[in-house]
């Protein structure tokens, strides 16, 4: 605690400048320990602080994971001069607001005095437009899920200790988190230095909490399915997780040395999603592309891309593919389904997504199907499609998206790519990991169909399809995050241009310039 509150006071110290007023809101348990000290070490440094606590009695600001300390942090506070405040003064200009109500401990929807001290400190913030320093996890925020209460604290800045959380990176995380540092408070060994960023440590930590305070339920999901175990240790994706991968092309090598993508969709009215994938598979290095278009009256030739291989997607049901993508803009009718049946047992690996998913969630037969196949799955739902699949609700998804992604992981045997803010790789084996590329300018549509169609040539050239998965996430993301810093994105980004950007990235990692 003591650790965790020099290094909110560093931090802090840089966001409020000189001379500065400082707000700080204490909670009861050891995140407002980490409050008392932080406003201790502040006060040592000559900046006037107001702490406002949640309980300012003694004996109700004992409850926590660590009373003692605590108690401890705040009898040092008061000892040297510090004042607990009722209520947060009205006339001061604050240079910076620091929260430190609740941590990895919260346990149900701030109310009442919590609520209000919550509600307050964003409103502080806006009319003062200061930075918010949240300490550990903003308050409200579930630090495991990464589901945020209808009052949370809206942070510009998260001080995470130790470790990152995984909710700190997925769901609501990230957009109430603001900027993120991680500090390991020197407890880790290599992984997490001092001061480093959540991109830079890839290690979060088991979703447990410590022994004595409350626990949680970790899956929150409509299923019939029993509770998970606590999952194993989960990960941010790195490129390290699949560098292996990334080589330079032998000299002598020829189209075949780079398997055949085949993608099943396209149905009348939705032949984009189809071609949108099938370019992105071109230009993500399958030696070839073939389209098996529903709509049959589209033609045989993308003039676009020519190198495009179309053809009717009955007469590529035999064709020898390396890998398969079945599912942008595939439809639901009889043809789809039948498709589905026919190419959900080959013996190669195989990309569900979009109408493939849902089909997948009406058709049980075809589920099981998918469960038993011997090579590889890859399912790739957004939330509304693994709500369907899990038979349960879009919220209960978003709520807890690592739980939601691991049961649908199960559920196929399959490797799952949860989409959306903090992507959620899902491996058939338990391990899980979030994706921390990316931004809201891929909120648009295409996005899906080329993440569909990265995978799908990343499989046809040999990639295992775990750290395929990894990769075309990772890929996908940082592509939009180079368009992005350009000024191409994220306001009206699309999910063409996203292609071109995953090549000239992919090619750059490939030859090891950067
Ligand atoms: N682990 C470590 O090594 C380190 C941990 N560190 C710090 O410890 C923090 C975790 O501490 P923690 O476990 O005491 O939990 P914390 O977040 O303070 O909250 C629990 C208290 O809040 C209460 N409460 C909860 N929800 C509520 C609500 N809605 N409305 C009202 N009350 C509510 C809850 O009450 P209860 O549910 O028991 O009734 C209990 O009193 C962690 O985030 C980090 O900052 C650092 O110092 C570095 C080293
Ligand atoms: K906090």
């Amino acid at each position: 605690m003591e650790r965790a509150g020099h290094a909110a006071a560093d931090l802090a110290e840089s966001l409020a400048g000189t001379g500065g007023h400082i707000l700080i809101v204490a909670g009861p348990g050891a995140n407002g320990g980490d409050a008392f000290v932080t406003a201790r070490l502040l006060r040592e440094r000559f900046f006037a602080v107001s702490l406002v606590a949640l309980t300012t009695s003694a004996a109700t600001a004992t409850q926590g994971a660590d009373p003692d300390d605590t108690a401890a942090a705040r009898v040092a506070f008061v000892a040297e001069g510090g004042e607990l405040l009722e209520s947060i003064p009205d006339d001061t200009p604050w240079a910076l607001i620091i929260d430190g109500l609740f941590g990895i401990g919260l346990s149900r929807p701030p109310r009442e005095r919590a609520a209000e001290l919550i509600s307050a400190m964003n409103a502080l913030a806006r009319r003062h437009a200061c930075p918010v320093l949240a300490l550990d996890c903003p308050s409200g925020l579930n630090a495991d899920t990464g589901h945020a209460q209808p009052t949370t604290v809206r942070a510009s800045h998260t001080l995470s200790f130790i470790a990152a959380k995984p909710g700190l990176l997925t769901g609501d995380g990230p957009d109430y988190c603001g900027q993120l540092r991680v500090d390991s408070l020197g407890l880790t060994s290599g992984a997490a230095n001092p001061g480093t960023t959540a991109a830079a440590t890839d290690s979060v930590p088991p979703r447990e909490k410590p022994p004595s305070a409350p626990s949680a339920p970790l899956i929150s999901l409509n299923t019939a399915e029993p509770p998970p175990e606590p999952a194993a240790q989960g990960h941010i994706i790195q490129r390290r997780s699949f560098a292996r991968h990334l080589r330079a092309r032998a000299s002598n090598s020829h189209k075949g040395s780079f398997g055949s993508a085949v993608i099943i969709g396209g149905a009348p009215g939705m032949a984009g999603a189809a071609l949108l994938a099938g370019r992105a598979a071109l230009k993500l290095g399958a030696g070839r592309v073939y389209l098996g278009l529903l709509d049959e009256r589209f033609g045989s030739v993308d003039p676009v891309t020519p190198e495009l291989m179309l053809r009717p997607a009955s007469s590529l049901a035999a064709q020898t593919a390396d890998a398969l993508l079945l599912g942008p803009g595939l439809g639901s009718g009889e043809t789809a389904q039948r498709l589905m049946e026919q190419l959900c047992g080959g013996p190669v690996p195989l990309v569900l997504d979009a109408d493939a998913l849902n089909l997948l969630s009406t058709h049980p037969a075809l589920a099981a199907r998918v469960h038993s196949r011997q090579a590889a799955t890859v399912l790739t739902p957004h939330p509304g499609e693994a709500a369907r699949l899990l038979a349960s609700s879009i919220n209960a998804v978003q709520s807890d998206r690592i739980a939601a992604a691991s049961a649908l992981a199960r559920r196929f045997n399959a490797h799952v790519v949860l989409k959306g803010s903090g992507s959620i790789v899902a491996l058939a084996d338990g391990r899980w990991f979030i994706n921390t590329t990316g931004n809201p300018g891929m909120a648009s549509g295409g996005m899906g169909d080329v993440l569909g169609g990265i995978l799908v040539a990343l499989l046809s050239q040999g990639w295992p399809a775990d750290e395929a998965a990894l990769a075309a996430v990772h890929l996908h993301g940082a592509a939009a995050d180079r368009l992005a810093e350009a000024g191409i994105g994220p306001i009206g980004l699309t999910a063409s241009e996203t292609i071109d950007a995953a090549r000239h990235l992919f090619n750059r990692w490939c030859a090891g310039a950067e």
